[in-house]
């Protein structure tokens, strides 16, 4: 059969003229729970084993998340053995509530109560779906059949707390799954009938949570279902609004962003964004983009990369290299013009004292995040001059003045086109060595002296040394002027180097192992008329800035 968009039903849109939502903004946490040790668990190809699970459930509870849903204790033994070894070895904090689902069928409930006995907090999550779709192809029912199903559910749940013998702090959660796919006004119906079923109160509100199970709409429409929702819920005083997207669509962040604006307070989803099919909604990214937003997302992302490497081991998941805040490739620029900004950026933020994170291409400053010794900057034949100066300085305290930079990019961008990929900063490096530390040398000093001298209450600096031209006999120079640079250019003349100009002049400290030298960095005209470079590093400032001036003459000749 041939690809046809036609057999697709556009998704309808809710009839909400007066909504409200795009006025608000997000300006608190909500309640979060996370969803991965079901959710995320329940769509991977090998699920969790028991360790995995327990070091993953810790992992959680160390980021700050109060409640969990641990799993789905009636579908098999091994779910069920997870949960009892949670209570029965005391891995649960006080603080922390274990949640677990269950579908609203009798003999499965009556086995989730037994699994959570003698847990201190318990959230029992139960279900079933109402959309449309479902109610026609796997119930078979009309919305009272499915009404019944989620009524009998509820009945049967708060008969089993009634007669429960222990100290458990239940508290109850419903999902009309699928929600998203539900006619408005019927979630508003079910959802009114179960929290009267459970006798939910203002004081004992019942969690309804409203799933984008399978994401089928833009996110402005989920967030009208919301809005709506919320607007007509009859109980509404007695209910904890919950939301769960999925990302089908690509959208699951945006589009909890936009439910949170309408209303919701409550979020399910997972690290990183594990789950069915494309996934559940990454609470990394959401809870990350509330704290870009200056608002405490109360979860703890500070270490970010040890996250990730338990969520790969535990869930054998690979991260994409453009996850947003933890993919390896978010933190760098490649790119010339971005390079440039961010490096003006990073100064600016030194020079100004700023108190707010304000570099252009960066949202986050990655030490929030546990990642301040990424490579921000890498370089391939897209970056520019400043890209290349960049790394040089941070990765080898090289600072190269930027009249020398294009001179450096152009070397740099010609071995990148020679390999065809990014250099690494050790093969930028090595650029930089071949051409200036390394260079074949035509005239090589194998002696030199400089030392300064007052005449007449003025400060003179002489030039003494010897040359070898071509590996060719010494020739002796002597030059005097008024500084080293000037000095070596007087003693130069005999051999007819004066064709040379000097142009620019700059120096800093480097450290290289224990003791420290002076980096000078020499811009001379040739007798073309173009600029050149040298670099000359020595622990004698004036021998630095001698042997940049030849280093200079050595590129130009070669
Ligand atoms: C969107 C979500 O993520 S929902 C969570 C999904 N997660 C899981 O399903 C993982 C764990 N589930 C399981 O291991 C199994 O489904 C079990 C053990 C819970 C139940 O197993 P089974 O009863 O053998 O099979 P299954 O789940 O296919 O049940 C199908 C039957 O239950 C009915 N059913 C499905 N969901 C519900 C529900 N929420 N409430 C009531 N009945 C339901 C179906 O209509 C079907 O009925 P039928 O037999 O009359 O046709
Ligand atoms: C069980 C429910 C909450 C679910 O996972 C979904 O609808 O996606
Ligand atoms: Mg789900």
């Amino acid at each position: 059969m041939k690809p046809s968009f036609e057999k697709y039903i556009p998704f309808k849109q809710i009839n909400l003229p007066d909504r409200q939502w795009p006025n608000n903004t997000i300006t608190k946490a909500p309640i979060w729970c996370s969803v991965d040790l079901r959710d995320g668990n329940q769509a991977l190809v090998d699920p969790m084993n028991l360790e995995e699970k327990l070091e993953f459930f810790h992992a959680l509870c160390d980021m700050g998340f109060k409640e969990i849903e641990i799993g789905f204790p009636s579908a098999s033994e091994t779910e069920y053995e997870i949960c009892r070894e949670l209570i029965e070895n005391n891995h649960i904090p006080d603080d922390v509530t274990i949640q677990v689902l269950v579908q609203a069928r009798e003999h499965l409930i009556r086995k989730t109560f037994e699994a959570v006995k003698g847990a201190k907090n318990v959230i029992v999550h139960f279900y079933n779906s109402t959309s449309t779709l479902q109610r026609k192809v796997v119930f078979k029912t009309d919305m009272d059949g499915v009404i019944k199903i989620a009524v009998d559910g509820a009945k049967l749940i708060k008969q089993l707390t009634d007669e429960y013998d222990g100290d458990t702090n239940f508290r109850f959660e419903y999902s009309p799954e699928s929600f998203s796919g539900t006619e408005p006004e019927n979630a508003v119906e079910i959802c009114d009938r179960v929290i009267e079923a459970l006798g939910s109160t203002a004081e004992n509100k019942l969690i309804v949570n409203l799933p984008n199970t399978v994401e089928m709409c833009t996110p402005n429409t989920y967030a009208d279902q919301i809005e709506y929702f919320v607007r007509n819920l009859k109980h509404r005083d007695a209910a904890i609004i919950s939301i769960h997207p999925h990302n089908d669509r690509g959208c699951g962040v945006a589009a909890g962003e936009l439910a949170l604006l309408a209303g919701a307070e409550r979020v399910e989803g997972t690290l990183f964004g594990n789950g069915e099919r494309t996934g559940n909604m990454d609470i990394v990214t959401m809870g990350l983009n509330m704290f870009t937003q200056g608002v405490d997302p109360k979860l703890d992302f500070s270490n970010l990369p040890k996250l990730r490497e338990i969520y790969e081991r535990c869930t054998n998941m690979k991260i994409d290299p453009r996850q947003p805040y933890i993919g390896e490739l978010v933190f760098t620029a490649f790119s010339g013009s971005h390079q440039d900004a961010i490096n003006k950026g990073m100064k600016y933020m030194k020079e100004s004292g700023t108190d707010y994170w304000e570099i252009p291409y960066l949202p986050i400053d990655p030490a929030d995040v546990g990642r301040e010794y990424e490579p921000i900057i890498r370089i391939n034949s897209q970056s520019g001059k400043g890209g290349a100066a960049f790394v040089m300085n941070n990765n080898f305290g090289y600072d190269l003045p930027k009249r020398m930079h294009p001179e450096f990019s152009k070397l740099v961008q010609a071995k990148c086109e020679e390999l065809g990929r990014e250099l690494i900063p050790k093969e930028l490096f090595e650029v930089f060595e071949k051409n200036y530390l390394e260079h074949k040398q035509k005239y090589v000093l194998s002696s030199r002296k400089i030392y300064e001298e007052s005449e007449n209450g003025n400060d003179y600096v002489h030039f003494k040394g010897k040359m070898k031209i071509n590996g060719n006999e010494e020739v002796s120079l002597s030059g005097v002027g008024n500084g080293p640079i000037d000095a070596f250019f007087n003693a130069i003349k005999k051999v007819g180097l004066d064709k040379y100009e000097f142009i620019s002049y700059s120096q800093h400290a480097i450290s290289q192992g224990s003791d420290s030298k002076a980096v000078s960095y020499i811009e001379l005209k040739k007798p073309d008329g173009k600029n050149i470079f040298g670099i000359g590093i020595d622990s004698n400032v004036n021998v630095a800035s001698v042997l940049g001036v030849l280093n200079a003459i050595n590129r130009a000749e070669a």
